[in-house]
């Protein structure tokens, strides 16, 4: 399903995303802060700063399902159409867990039609952060394998809290998959090839001071001071002319955002085939149910 077609499925009646709105916020923010909700994406704007934070609210571990993909994709492209946003800070509502990338049940026991659609998804939210035009941080206050550390690699800068229980890389080999190209692409193009190679062959997730170390954050900081320093960070980025930032990243990025959108169709179906083997799925049903043995 298309992006539009997933949004009408959201807003049909009963959605908790229908009648979203953009009000004064009850409490926090600046003076003319504003605060909106949909079900898992919770977003503080303050357009005094120029400046949204974007809350990940997905319980219990803000996995990227595809109904949170498609919200935070709306949410997205609502904020790019606000003049008066420049820039976002992308977050967990709650601290802890900042995403645990990719809903692993979306990618086992589903059809190639499901596959496709939630592949579909993944691309189109990647290109439309690594390719956006606002000034994106990252406030990592959680633990951030895989998707979220995609995620957070798509952004300009990212701050980490210091907690060495938060651990962030690309961890697909251990799991029994792979990181697409594109995945590795974004991580080559932060911390470079060889360091790039290293961490996705062992599927390194690294703590907050070797992340520091690799180039994988920008800064580790106290964990109650990861969005504050986000936003003072943010207002360096906003201090350079939107142009000339703009033009600077595009020229940066243009070469891996244009290898996906050549090979978008054949990504898609390499995915479909490779998620679809029933070894692939016997090792991701392994991995879920140790997941979930833990708790029961
Ligand atoms: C083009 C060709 C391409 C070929 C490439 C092919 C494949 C690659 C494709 C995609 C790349 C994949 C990217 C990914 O993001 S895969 C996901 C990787 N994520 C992880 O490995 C993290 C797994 N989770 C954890 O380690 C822990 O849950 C946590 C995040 C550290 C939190 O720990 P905590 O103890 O707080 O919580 P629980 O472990 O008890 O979890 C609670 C609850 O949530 C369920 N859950 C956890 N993670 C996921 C997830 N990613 N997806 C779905 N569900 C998840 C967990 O099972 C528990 O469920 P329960 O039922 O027990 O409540």
């Amino acid at each position: 399903m298309a992006l539009v077609a997933r949004v009408r499925a959201l807003l049909l009646p009963g959605s908790r995303l229908r009648g979203a709105t953009l009000g004064r916020a009850a409490n926090g923010g600046g003076a003319g802060a504003r605060r909106a909700l949909s079900h898992r994406v919770l977003v503080e704007a303050d357009p005094a700063a120029g400046v949204a934070v974007v809350k990940f609210r997905n319980p219990p571990v803000n996995s990227l399902s595809l109904e949170m993909l498609t919200e935070l994709g709306i949410c997205l492209e609502k904020l790019e159409n606000d003049k008066t946003v420049r820039g976002i800070v992308l977050t967990a509502d709650r601290p802890g867990i900042f995403s645990a990338g990719l809903d692993l049940t979306e990618m086992c026991g589903r059809n190639p039609a499901h596959y496709a659609e939630f592949w579909k998804a993944v691309q189109e939210l990647w290109l439309r952060l690594y390719q956006s035009n606002m000034a994106l941080g990252a406030a990592i206050n959680g633990t951030c394998p895989a998707g979220g550390c995609l995620l957070s690699l798509t952004c300009d800068y990212r701050i980490l809290a210091d907690n060495p229980k938060y651990t962030i890389g690309l961890n697909e080999t251990q799991l029994g998959i792979f990181a697409p190209f594109w995945f590795k692409d974004t991580m080559v193009n932060t911390i470079g090839h060889r360091a790039t190679e290293r961490a996705l062959q062992l599927g390194l997730l690294f703590t907050p001071a070797e992340a520091l170390q690799v180039g994988l954050v920008d800064q580790v900081v106290p964990e109650d001071q990861v969005q504050s320093t986000a936003l003072s960070v943010m207002s360096q980025w906003l201090a350079i002319p939107d142009h000339a930032r703009q033009l600077t990243k595009t020229m940066m990025r243009k070469a891996t955002v244009d290898q996906l959108l050549k090979h978008r169709e054949a990504d898609i179906q390499n995915f479909v085939s490779f998620i679809s083997r029933d070894s692939i799925q016997k090792v991701l049903q392994v991995y879920l149910q140790k997941l979930r043995k833990k708790n029961h």
